[in-house]
């Protein structure tokens, strides 16, 4: 995620994986953007090795090259996953999470728009994701559909938990260009009802239901 959101020292969350960094705003942007040229390749690396028909001494090769390429990433690294990190402006990053991190090349990634009632992306899913053959395997719909899903529960302003996420598969999902929306039914204390789905040209292909749910000690909802 990026952007201002309210943090554990703002809401007094005691959630773990969230780290203070003082690196200012601009130096975490420059950050990202060449994190994001690296993953960009990485995700091209994916496809490209899903497809590939090259001969066997071709692949040899070229896993011996990459395995040179992953000694040198490894000559610098975190010592655990990456986490989410803000700075004192709330400049938050996530540059691991599985559905948008920027340098996450698993990551389609999903760029979630937040309109006045409704959490909107649109995405294209390429080989990386297919289950049944030319469709989105079921789990990474429910894992793009959980995300999105838990931006609108969070409406930029609070922790939610996913509690209970319930799936309709109505057809296949073809890979493609796709479109995901989520939004807030309702609230009942600590828990917020969301409803999401995925669509393509046709219409729905996926339509979910989620019991999102704000840990203890997290304001109930309110301003920025
Ligand atoms: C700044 C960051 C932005 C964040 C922006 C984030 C965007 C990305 C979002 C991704 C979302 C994820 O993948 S989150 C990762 C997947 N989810 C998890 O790992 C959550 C694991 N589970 C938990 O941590 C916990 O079980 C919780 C927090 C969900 C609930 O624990 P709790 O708080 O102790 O709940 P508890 O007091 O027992 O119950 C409170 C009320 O909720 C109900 N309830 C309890 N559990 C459930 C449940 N699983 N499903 C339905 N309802 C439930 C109870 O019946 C009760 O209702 P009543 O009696 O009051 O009526």
């Amino acid at each position: 995620m990026t952007g201002r959101r309210s943090f554990p020292e703002e809401s007094a969350v005691g959630v773990g994986g969230f780290v203070r960094e003082d690196t200012p705003t601009a130096e975490v942007d420059r950050r990202e953007a060449v994190m994001a040229s690296l993953t960009g390749t990485v995700r091209e690396l994916i496809d490209a090795t899903i497809r590939t028909t090259v001969d066997d001494d071709e692949v040899h090769r070229i896993r011996d090259g990459l395995a040179a390429l992953v000694a040198r990433l490894r000559t610098a690294q975190l010592p655990g996953p990456a986490g989410i990190r803000y700075n004192a402006e709330l400049r938050s990053w996530n540059w691991g999470n599985a559905v948008m991190g920027a340098a996450n090349a698993i990551a389609p990634p999903l760029r979630v728009q937040h309109d006045s009632s409704v959490c909107h992306a649109d995405v294209v899913l390429g080989a990386a994701y297919e289950g049944p053959p030319g469709l989105v395997h079921g789990g990474v719909s429910a894992m793009l559909l959980d995300h999105i899903m838990g931006e609108a529960a969070s409406a930029m302003r609070r922790t939610a938990f996913t509690g209970t996420l319930t799936m309709r598969y109505r057809r296949g999902t073809p890979l493609g260009p796709l479109h995901l929306e989520a939004s807030i039914v309702r609230e009942e204390g600590r828990k917020i009802f969301v409803a999401g789905s995925i669509s393509d040209a046709g219409g729905a292909t996926v339509e979910a239901d989620g019991v999102f749910i704000q840990p203890v000690g997290t304001p109930a909802g309110g301003g920025r």
